[in-house]
């Protein structure tokens, strides 16, 4: 099962401007959860952080009951094998193709033979829908092949968490669809802890067990999916609706003054509110065919436990969401 990790008062800045602060919340082992938040809201850094390649000024990230943040360089580089990082490009060495970029991780921390390696290597390119690709190089494929190939490489190592920057990005629907797919593939394989940093709304309703979101240089919210998705919090519905009505502005926040107008304009009927998607879509299962993700059966005991703290929208949802599972898993 993925690792367990815990985020406690965690703060950093750069020069005198404040990323986020006091954030904490624990992702809970072997299960997906995404963290949401508008452009430049600090969730690359916060990513950065997880790995110990930024240094936040107070606060911890414990990782199996390690903390990444005070460790030794020794520890660190250890604790760093747990991790499988997929970057926002891809990060692919460009004069490499694509069998030895994912080789790269297995050559470089581990004594593995060339026989062994290879195997490896075209399992996890397999599991991405890369077979045949091993020989191109990243220049001549696309960028959702470079995101297949980028997920192939942070898997080698078989990762007890995967950290995923905007998975979506630069892709088509279509192609995130797909990609949204096999991250609960890659889940149900090999049970790992997963975080999502992403603004891809669709994504975020339907892959996550849990979500949360960063805004104003906080954390707004962090719970099981159900909470973030009937939340009234004006800024997450905002978000979760693409709405321009709201707190949030072309730059992160609006002042109070362009609020008051918005306020007066609405209630005036001169500013037409905007539909808002709203409920808690299913969640995608894994590909039929594929053992289940152990994380359902592991989350819906956790979740259950926690039932009567959840607000009253959140907990009608998870109710509803267990009765609608077929009888054999629900009482599994
Ligand atoms: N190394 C750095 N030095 C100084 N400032 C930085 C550094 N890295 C990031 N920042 C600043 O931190 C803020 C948050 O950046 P970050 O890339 O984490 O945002 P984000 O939420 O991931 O944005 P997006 O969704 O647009 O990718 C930005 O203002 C950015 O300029």
């Amino acid at each position: 099962m993925g690792a367990e990790i815990v985020i406690e008062g965690l703060s950093k800045s750069f020069g005198p401007q404040t990323i986020w602060r006091d954030v904490g919340f624990t992702l809970p082992p072997g299960e997906v959860s995404a963290l949401l938040g508008p452009s430049g809201t600090g969730k690359s850094v916060f990513l950065k952080s997880m790995i110990g390649l930024l240094k936040p000024e107070n606060g911890r990230c414990l990782v199996n009951g390690v903390d990444i943040c005070t460790c030794s360089e020794s520890e660190l580089y250890e604790i760093r094998k747990l991790f499988g990082v997929l970057f926002q490009d891809g990060a692919l060495f460009g004069s490499m193709d694509l069998f030895d970029n994912v080789a790269f991780p297995l050559r470089e921390h581990t004594r593995k033979t060339e026989a062994e390696i290879r195997r490896i290597v075209l399992e996890r390119m397999e599991m991405v829908g890369l077979s045949g690709a091993e020989d191109k190089l990243p220049g001549e494929i696309s960028g959702g092949m470079r995101k297949r190939a980028g997920l192939a490489r942070a898997l080698v190592l078989d990762p007890q968490v995967i950290l995923c920057d905007e998975p979506d990005s630069g892709l088509d629907p279509v192609r995130t669809a797909f990609l949204s797919q096999l991250l609960i593939d890659i889940n149900a394989h090999l049970d790992a802890t997963i975080l999502i940093v992403t603004h891809n709304i669709n994504l975020a309703r339907t892959v996550p067990d849990n979500l949360g979101m960063l805004f104003r240089r906080e954390l707004v919210l962090f719970g099981p999916r159900e909470v973030l998705l009937t939340s009234e919090d004006p800024v997450v519905a905002q978000f979760l609706s693409g709405d321009k009505t709201g707190p949030i502005g072309m730059s992160e926040e609006k002042d109070q003054a362009s609020l008051d107008r918005e306020r007066e304009g609405l209630a005036s009927g001169r500013i037409a509110a905007e539909d808002r998607v709203v409920g808690v879509p299913p969640q995608l299962p894994a590909t039929a065919g594929l053992p289940e993700r152990q994380a359902v059966q592991r989350r819906k005991n956790r979740v259950m436990g926690m039932i009567d703290q959840l607000p009253t929208a959140a907990r009608t949802s998870v109710l509803r969401s267990l009765n609608d599972q077929p009888a054999a898993a629900r009482d599994r």
